[in-house]
């Protein structure tokens, strides 16, 4: 059961600066006894949907929206496009931002990149020891942001998630002994009472599979200042964590089916799969 102190609460939550985020932990801190609703361990599609993960999926939803859903309120579905960096995502947000009914939402990266006149992501490439804290609790709470705030069309499809955040970056940080253990117990228990107190849906993840070598290959076409110092090594990491979290699904569970979508080809054959695809992404969402 989870309890408050309503007063201790409102102390830390006024200096929270993001309105949906500030919304949703008075919310949750209303609710004694709130569930838990945390990931729930759906499995990987390649291509197609199977029978029975298209029943459980769809029980698993009806359920959970039998509870949220007022009369009259229509269903909504969220895809997170998930990859490694410059594997194209945002191309692929861009591609699909054309489309009617479906609601776009980039990555915050330009928040990370200037916080009241700081940049928190290239002092993380710097100095990841003393600075991957910093950097990733602002990814927490502005991917947090992204999560909860208010939809303007039925379908949302948004870069990453609160997920990968946690899971991937900042798994990496730890594992690679860049980040102090009690920098990672600090961010570990809000992303804990995060998923555990705060409804996060999640419907789809498209996963754009590249090999680290095409990543940094885009990524160093891009050219990204704060990314100059990435080598493919850290790109290999990445890729690696994405693989046994949504591919071999064995190190964290995965909050949403997965379809995956190879990504290593030119920008044409790229489009020409998420067309392929459209119905699999947009369709296999409700
Ligand atoms: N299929 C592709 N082939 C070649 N270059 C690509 C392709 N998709 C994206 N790019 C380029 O690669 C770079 C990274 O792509 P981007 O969409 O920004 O990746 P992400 O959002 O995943 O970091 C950009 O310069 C983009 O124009
Ligand atoms: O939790 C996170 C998420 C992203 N980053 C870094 C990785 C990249 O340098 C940028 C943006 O990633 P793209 O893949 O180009 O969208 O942010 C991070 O350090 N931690």
């Amino acid at each position: 059961m989870f309890v408050c102190s309503a007063a201790g609460c409102w102390t830390s939550l006024c200096r929270i600066s993001a309105p949906g985020v500030r919304a949703a932990l008075r919310a949750a801190c209303r609710r004694p006894g709130a569930e838990p609703a945390g990931p729930c361990g759906r499995s990987r599609l390649s291509g197609s949907w199977t029978q029975h993960q298209q029943q459980q999926h769809q029980q698993q939803r009806t359920s959970t929206r039998r509870k949220l859903l007022r009369p009259g309120e229509e269903k909504k579905s969220v895809i997170c496009i998930e990859g490694n960096i410059a594997s194209g995502k945002t191309t692929c947000l861009e591609y699909f931002s054309k489309t009617s009914n479906l609601e776009v939402l980039t990555e915050p990266v330009s928040k990370w990149r200037n916080i009241q006149g700081h940049n928190p992501l290239a002092l993380m490439y710097q100095d990841p020891v003393r600075w991957g804290l910093t950097l990733q609790t602002y990814v927490q709470l502005t991917m947090l942001d992204r999560h909860l705030s208010t939809m303007s069309a039925p379908v949302r499809m948004m870069e990453r998630s609160i997920y990968s955040a946690k899971y991937i970056f900042v798994e990496n940080l730890y594992r690679s002994g860049k980040m102090p253990e009690v920098d990672f117990a600090v961010l570990s228990e809000w992303f804990d009472w995060i998923t555990s107190n705060i409804d996060i849906p999640v419907d789809l993840i498209v996963y754009l599979q590249t090999t680290p070598q095409t990543c940094y290959e885009r990524l160093t076409q891009r050219c990204r200042e704060e990314e100059k110092v990435i080598p493919l090594e850290y790109l290999e990491t990445i890729h690696q964590l994405y693989e046994d979290w949504l591919i071999n699904q064995m190190s964290f569970k995965v909050p949403a089916p997965v379809l995956v979508i190879p990504a290593n080809h030119d920008l044409q054959k790229m489009l020409h799969q998420y067309e392929e695809h459209r119905g699999k992404i947009l369709m296999g969402s409700k």
